[in-house]
């Protein structure tokens, strides 16, 4: 098992669906590195967040991108969690909101969009753990270690029952809905390991992450 510091430029890719453990693995691994994570939804959520603030209709590539120019968002890479920040305005809090939820699918299924997130990711400095839909197959198909969180929609509509006010069955259908408008950019690299998260609790899964981490 590697036991950090990590003082490698290396670059650990964690995808998966949504709600499957993404950002809490990916924070768990990054604190044992000892390096950042980097949490690409959450300027997905961000983008969304500006789109619905402003009033557009965030099915428009060209208006929210404008936007997204005249208010650019900044991601703060902490290993305890990341942050977005609008100037002096941590939209943090509000990014993980119901409606949020529902508009980001539409948000992130634009090219011009993925451009955008993609090009902030690729400038940052290695190494760190970066975790989304498509890090390893996409952002950083040259990362040496990556991983797949599955995990079934009753199992992970149960985790964010704790995280949001509606109930059960109702965030397990908006999941169903969102797996499906999330598709295209989700399927795992091919060479990465799928774990399933369901019969494993956090720390189980940020272990046999670590343990099959390269030496740096
Ligand atoms: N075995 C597990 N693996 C990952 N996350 C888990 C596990 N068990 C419970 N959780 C919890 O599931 C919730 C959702 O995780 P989160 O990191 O927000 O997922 P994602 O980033 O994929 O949306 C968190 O509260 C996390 O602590
Ligand atoms: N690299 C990424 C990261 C997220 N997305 C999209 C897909 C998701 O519906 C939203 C929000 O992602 P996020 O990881 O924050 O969502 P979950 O926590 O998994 O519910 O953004 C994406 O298309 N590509």
């Amino acid at each position: 098992m590697h036991g950090g510091p990590y003082t490698g430029r290396m670059i650990v890719t964690i995808d998966g669906v949504a709600a499957s453990g993404k950002s809490s693995v990916a924070s768990g691994v990054a604190r044992a590195l000892g390096i950042p994570y980097v949490s690409s939804g959450l300027l997905y959520r961000a983008a969304t967040l500006l789109g619905q603030e402003a009033g557009l209709d965030l099915n428009m590539t060209a208006p929210l991108l404008a936007c997204l120019r005249e208010h650019p968002l900044r991601l703060e890479p902490l290993a305890a969690g990341n942050r977005v920040w609008l100037g002096q305005r941590d939209l943090t809090p509000d990014l993980h909101s119901s409606a949020v939820d529902r508009g980001v699918s539409v948000v992130a299924a634009q090219p011009g969009v993925r451009t955008w997130v993609d090009d902030q990711l690729r400038a940052l400095t290695p190494p760190f753990v970066a975790e989304g839909r498509d890090m390893g197959t996409n952002v950083f198909p040259q990362a040496p270690a990556k991983f797949y969180l599955t995990a079934s929609p009753r199992v992970r509509a149960e985790r964010r029952s704790r995280e949001r006010p509606e109930d059960v069955a109702a965030i397990e259908a908006a999941l169903i809905q969102r797996d499906a408008l999330d598709t295209t950019q989700s399927a795992p690299a091919p060479d990465a390991r799928v774990i399933d998260t369901g019969p494993l609790t956090l720390e189980q899964v940020i272990t046999v992450i670590t343990q099959q981490l390269p030496a740096p």
